[in-house]
């Protein structure tokens, strides 16, 4: 009997992500060998083209974006033989019919849904493709975010899905997941012994997640006015990151015991009171400023209208639990910083007692950091107090210095992968582990409403920062006022 054939049916597929992301890592993971056989993709958008044109358009993405070293002109083909497209405007029943026909013609076996659309198609997709008759009993669809704009609109985006598929079969993308580096935390914190033990209150004075972007709108202006960076990165990418950094061990690395813990430490984050917000929140948009040497319009310019959407936040954070009671978590995001980079600061107390005051150097004992960069580049550093060499005459000197590990050297054989290869991947073999599930996004959402509903209280408006700097003074003395410093 024949193999049974696997559809991928992406929407959005001449967007761009479909041809940044999805398509070049579909084509990795042809080249590696890690797709079923047969496999199909079935790509659809709202412009009418036949196969051959959008397979030319797939094949100058793949020349863009695809790795260099994996580009073959016989492989590029055999994957674009894969690839059918069939146009369909959300809400056209007899393009979701014709579509519906096309897939059937195709798949045997299991469909994975991706929907790369603007979130507003979801649900209408959804129901499209329920009406075409195309929703089977293993059939699984995968969503990009964001996930609704507040808590209520994420409920009536997840209530639509849920109408049509089982929560075990619906994977809410958050790409953070799919990046190596984040899932190294849960390999830092649970696959060593070293650090659960510290990994609390007593030992940590107070944790730092930190994204900076350079780049700035890059022509998203109508998806990025009014939504801001609160919406675009703390809800969903941050809020990620501070649930690995904060949860429970998992009692197993699956995707319940995973998720529930996770959860946990969401509904642990105390909800931000109104009388609190404008000293716990500090929201900034960029002015015109140099990055890296190049001149940069400011927000308000490239819109063509004054707006009071963010483009940085700062934040300060707690989490009310046993293990972090008393340990402020202070996040940041922002567009046209100096730097690109992703980092997470642990920053420990000091040691409980000095036995080097004596001789007049305890003053200079500096608190543990770990330091985890996710990226640009990948590398953990723990910072230790050391013996100076010397006779040390006078005292025992003691300095600074770094324990560092570039896992870039450390795997320096092994390819980096695009985090949308991993969660393809895990979407088509239907494990929801990286995924996140509707009462994480729930959780995310009540926390970051109690922020919106502060600042429109309060009134608080946005703080112009010069493209090219860390964000506003406010954002600094955010985390000064309590006598500590941004990890820069
Ligand atoms: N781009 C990025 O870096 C990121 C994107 N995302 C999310 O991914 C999703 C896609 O983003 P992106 O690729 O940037 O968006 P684009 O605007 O580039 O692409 C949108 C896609 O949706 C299709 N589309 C638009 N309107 C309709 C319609 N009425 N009916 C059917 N199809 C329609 C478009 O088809 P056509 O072009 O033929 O009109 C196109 O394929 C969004 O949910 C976004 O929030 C998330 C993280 C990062
Ligand atoms: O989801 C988003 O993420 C990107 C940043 O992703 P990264 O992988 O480059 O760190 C951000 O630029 C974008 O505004 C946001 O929608």
């Amino acid at each position: 009997m024949a193999e049974k054939s696997t559809v991928l049916i992406l929407f959005g597929a001449t967007g761009d992500l479909a041809h940044r992301m999805l398509f070049p890592s579909l084509y990795h993971l042809l080249c590696d060998g890690l797709l079923p056989e047969p496999f199909h993709i079935m790509a659809s958008g709202r412009t009418r083209m036949d196969d051959a044109a959008f397979r030319d358009t797939i094949a100058e993405a793949l020349k863009t974006y695809a790795q260099a070293e994996l580009l073959d002109e016989d492989r590029i083909a055999g994957f674009l033989e894969r690839i059918v497209y069939c146009p369909v405007s959300a809400g056209d029943e007899a393009q979701f019919a014709a579509l519906a026909e096309r897939a059937r013609s195709l798949s045997t076996g299991p469909v994975a849904v991706y929907l790369s659309t603007p979130p507003s198609l979801f649900a209408p997709t959804a129901q499209g493709l329920a009406g075409a008759g195309l929703i089977g009993a293993d059939t699984r669809i995968a969503m990009e975010k964001p996930i609704g704009k507040d808590l209520a609109s994420s409920k009536e985006v997840n209530d639509a899905i849920g109408a049509l598929f089982p929560e075990e079969h619906i994977f809410r993308v958050d790409h953070y997941l799919g990046k190596e580096t984040v899932q190294n935390l849960m390999a830092l914190r649970f696959g060593n012994r070293l650090f659960e033990p510290l990994w609390n209150s007593s030992a940590i004075d107070h944790v730092q997640i930190t994204v900076a972007e350079t780049v700035g709108l890059e022509g998203r202006v109508s998806y990025y006015d009014g939504v801001g960076a609160l919406k675009d990165m703390v809800q969903n990418h941050m809020l990620q990151i501070l649930s690995i950094i904060a949860m429970e061990p998992p009692a197993r690395m699956d995707s319940t015991a995973v998720r529930d813990e996770k959860v946990k430490a969401l509904r642990s984050l105390r909800p931000m009171e109104p009388d609190s917000v404008r000293t716990h929140s500090v929201r900034g948009q960029y002015r015109e400023g140099a990055v890296g040497g190049k001149l940069i319009a400011g927000y308000a310019e490239e819109l063509g209208k004054p707006s009071d959407t963010e483009t940085f936040v700062a934040l300060k954070a707690h989490i009310d639990n046993w293990r972090w009671t008393g340990v402020p978590f202070y996040l940041r995001t922002g567009k046209c910083m100096p730097s690109r980079q992703s980092e997470i600061l642990i920053q420990f107390k000091p040691v409980t007692h000095s036995i080097f005051r004596r001789n007049g150097y305890g003053d200079a004992l500096e608190p543990n950091q770990l330091i985890i960069r996710l990226q640009p580049d990948e590398n953990i550093r723990l910072c230790i107090m050391a013996k100076r060499p010397g006779l040390d005459r006078d005292g025992v000197k003691l300095q600074e210095v770094g324990l560092d590990v570039s896992l870039a050297h450390a795997f320096a054989n092994e390819r980096r992968r695009i985090a949308y290869e991993r969660l393809l991947l895990d979407l088509i073999e239907g494990d929801t582990t990286l995924f996140v599930r509707r009462d994480e996004v729930e959780a995310q959402w009540t926390w970051i409403d109690s922020i919106t509903a502060g600042w429109k209280e309060s009134g608080q408006k946005v703080v112009q920062y010069a493209a090219g700097t860390w964000g506003p003074s406010a954002g600094i003395a955010l985390i000064e006022r309590d006598g500590a410093s941004w990890y820069d």
